[in-house]
């Protein structure tokens, strides 16, 4: 990265948005270059990340660099321009599945230990470690979150709304959450009185003392939470919840998020499985533990691990799982053709999508037998899953939102510098003993908090600094002066850590021009129900949340304004200057790819790509003076424009227009505002044959994209797909191919 050329860094990710790239990236370069900006690729891929981690075991040609670190570091330069598309937040069964492929493919690098006996294997598992979860996002997300959905897309979702379910007051569903014993119940918070360096440790009640972490350097003015939940009121709560269920005849269903909280949620999903099935665990706990089954992995992992048994053991074993459903009640299905439950696998159930995605749908969920059910949402952790019940009681008594007539609820999102959950993933425990949690000042042997903990509770410190407190607070005032709208600190002065911000709201705000803006606190649920009786008056609110809220928010509402969290224009302007453009603010959509490879439809929308890549060219332009980037900001902004208004984005069915199609209307509209606008005659005359050749060849290139369709494709791999058969199958428009390439000359 030494050019002198100002540079867009497009990131290579997985599953879904990587197919699409493969697609837009000669498109994007076609555009970028003739402004004279040079597109590298970064590939942070899991699999990339995992091979980067065991360069000493891999040939030359195998090893991959540390792309994310250097990004990370990248992030703290101020003419950095990042486009981040979703990438795969790994889950404990992915990372397996990903390290099995990569072996498969004669990379040596090695198993997961099934133990941490040995220091290789902790040695092997600590780096494994890096790979998990929520990796990338808080490394690169070096700023506060601007997520909204721009006025095109509000539009666009009026014109053309997107079906919702209908609501009924008799719905039965619901969110169950903890009433005691959780994280919020039993939270503590400080601010900083001045630096200090800390040490999480554990004072036994047997005696010793176990240092958790030896030191975490805190700045003046962060502010500091220490929490837990109980082992044992999250195994009643369980009990109680499946009972319940089970006596009124409702579906259960659980929406963790295991891949963004990476320690605690996997460990919270594991208990629901354990308890849900826990004659059968009772009855075959010897052999489980020898075959190594973790159920925190859930039962995908149970059953493959089963495989392994002679037949007449493992039926006998299966036998007794099934046998459990019996007492229990019926389970929420992923795919329900294929037997896959909410138990199967921490990371197919994600609360910010799961949720969503059922009260758009009516508060329904499918059962076993394929149908849409009412169930009751489990959520262990009360901080924040109020929320949806507020939503919930909402479409009772009003029934569902109205895409053509509700306002909109952008977002300001605190997560700048690792803020709250995306720092804690070090910091979190599971209790090895009872005993008292303290965090102690270092130098001084001050404690300064203390929790009684007992064994198998989880414990957990997050931070957040002062200076992306203050950010997200200008970010906010800057967002409501530039929209006109109220923006609404989700804030509940009840939980101790949003008491520490509301009182720094307050002093940041008195910095601050509020002058004729309407900026308020509430907690969450009046926030909650305060924006929803706007919203279906038609106005709009912004939401400004912490960091949880900032993910669960971000796909809740674009989901029911817009049917989907991919049309989000999505900002992280990076606190040391630089940008980096997120592409919508949902995931990595592992089915669309199942759908790809089954029949070669993909119908991912690149919407979001659309959006970020607008506004990043366009930092460029104003960053470097550089007219042209301008022009083609604006020029890609109205091509997107009008590819909502003639409707050309992908269809969900084989056979119509796809992703692929989509870009290529894309590249028709982008190339025709270009040859058609008049400020530079040299832009213009560079574009004009394209915009020809693709307008003249229209019908050919839709028909060739549309014949490569209806077929299994082969990508060779999922986690590190072959690259040349990839793009093979994600171009297969030679007239399309041919006109991009004439046009880079
Ligand atoms: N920013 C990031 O890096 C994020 C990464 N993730 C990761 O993504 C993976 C999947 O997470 P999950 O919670 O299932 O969320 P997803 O957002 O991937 O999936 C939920 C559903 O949303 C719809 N969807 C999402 N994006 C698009 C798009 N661009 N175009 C059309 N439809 C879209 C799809 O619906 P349908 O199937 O009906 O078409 C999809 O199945 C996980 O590995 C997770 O860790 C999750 C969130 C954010
Ligand atoms: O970081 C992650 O794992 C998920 C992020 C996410 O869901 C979001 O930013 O909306
Ligand atoms: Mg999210």
């Amino acid at each position: 990265m030494t050019s002198q050329q100002p540079i867009i860094i497009y990131t290579l990710t997985d599953e879904a948005p990587l197919l699409a790239t493969y697609a837009f990236l000669p498109v994007v370069q076609t555009f970028a270059e003739a402004a004279g900006i040079d597109v590298q690729t970064s590939d942070i891929s899991v699999a990339a990340r995992i091979l980067a981690q065991f360069p000493e075991r891999l040939t030359e040609e195998q090893r991959v660099p540390d792309n994310l670190g250097e990004l990370g570091r990248l992030t703290q330069e101020p003419d950095t321009n990042i486009i981040k598309l979703p990438n795969i937040s790994a889950s404990m069964p992915q990372l397996l599945a990903a390290i099995k492929e990569l072996r498969e493919k004669g990379y040596d690098i090695p198993e997961y230990p099934a133990h941490d006996e040995t220091d290789e294997d902790k040695e092997i598992r600590a780096r494994y470690a890096n790979c998990l979860g929520s990796a990338v996002n808080p490394v690169l997300r070096e700023g506060n979150s601007d997520r909204r959905a721009p006025k095109a897309v509000k539009e666009y979702a009026r014109k053309h709304p997107h079906t919702m379910g209908k609501w009924s007051p008799a719905s039965r569903t619901h969110a169950s959450y903890m009433e005691h014993g959780d994280f919020y119940h039993g939270e503590k918070s400080m601010t900083l009185d001045r630096a200090r360096d800390v040490r999480m440790e554990l004072v036994t009640d047997s005696g010793p003392t176990i240092v958790l972490k030896e030191k975490v350097a805190l700045q003046d003015g962060e502010v500091i939470d220490s929490m837990f939940m109980s082992k044992k009121a999250l195994i009643d709560f369980y009990e109680e919840q499946m009972e319940d269920a089970r006596e009124t005849g409702v579906m259960f269903s659980l929406h963790v998020k295991a891949t963004m909280m990476k320690v605690s949620h996997p460990i919270v999903f594991g208990h629901a499985v354990r308890i849900f099935y826990k004659d059968a665990f009772a009855k075959h706990q010897a052999v489980l533990d020898e075959l190594g089954v973790d159920v925190n992995n859930g039962l995908g992992d149970l059953y493959a691990k089963l495989e392994t048994l002679p037949s007449a053991k493992r039926e006998e074993i299966v036998r007794d799982f099934h046998a459990c459903h019996e007492h229990r009640p019926e389970i929420a299905m992923v795919d329900s053709a294929h037997g896959i439950s909410n138990f199967h696998s921490p990371s197919d159930v994600i609360v910010d999508a799961s949720m969503p995605a059922m009260i758009r749908g009516g508060g329904k969920m499918y059962g076993a037998d394929g149908r849409p059910k009412d169930t009751k949402a489990v959520m262990p952790e009360s901080t924040f899953a109020r929320i949806y019940q507020e939503m919930i009681n909402f479409c009772k008594t009003n029934g569902a939102f109205d895409p053509v007539t509700m306002g909109t609820v952008p977002n300001v999102g605190l997560m700048a510098q690792k803020a709250e959950e995306y720092g804690s993933h070090d910091k979190t425990f599971e209790v090895p003993e009872a005993g008292v949690a303290n965090i102690v000042d270092i130098a001084t042997g001050e404690v300064l908090m203390s929790q009684n903990v007992e064994e198998g509770d989880i414990w957990r410190m997050c931070q957040v600094k002062d200076a992306p407190i203050r950010n997200w607070v200008e970010l906010a005032v800057t967002r409501s002066r530039e929209s006109g709208m109220p923006a609404l600190f989700w804030l509940d002065p009840y939980r101790p850590h949003e008491n520490e911000l509301i009182k720094k709201v307050h002093t940041y705000l008195a910095e601050l021009d509020t002058e004729g803006l309407d900026i308020q606190v509430m907690s969450q649920v009046r926030a909650m129900r305060y924006t929803m009786e706007r919203l279906i008056r038609g106005l709009d609110t912004i939401a400004v949340t912490g960091n949880i809220l900032r993910d669960y928010l971000t796909d809740l509402f674009p989901i029911l304004e817009l049917g989907t969290s991919a049309k989000m224009l999505s900002i992280v302007p990076l606190m040391a200057g630089g940008g980096l453009y997120e592409t919508g603010a949902g995931g990595s959509a592992p089915k669309h790819v199942k759908q790809l490879v089954e029949e070669n439809h993909l119908r991912w929308d690149s919407l979001g790509e659309f959006l970020a890549l607008a506004v990043s060219l366009e930092d460029l332009g104003r960053k470097n003076d550089n007219p042209k980037a301008t022009l083609v900001a604006n020029a890609l902004d109205a091509a997107t424009g009008k590819l909502l208004e003639n409707d050309k984005g992908p269809s969900r069915k084989v056979g119509e227009l796809d992703n692929r199609g989509s870009q290529f209307y894309l590249a028709m509209y982008w190339a025709q505002e270009l040859a058609e606008q008049t400020e530079d005659a040299e832009l213009a005359a560079h574009f004009k044959p394209l915009a020809e050749a693709l307008a003249a060849s229209e019908e050919k290139i839709v028909a060739e994209l549309g014949a490569a369709q209806g077929q299994h494709v082969d990508l060779g791999g999922y986690y590190y797909a072959d690259p040349e058969k990839t793009a093979t199958v994600m171009r297969p428009s030679a007239t399309f191919n041919e006109a991009l390439a004439a046009a880079r000359g």
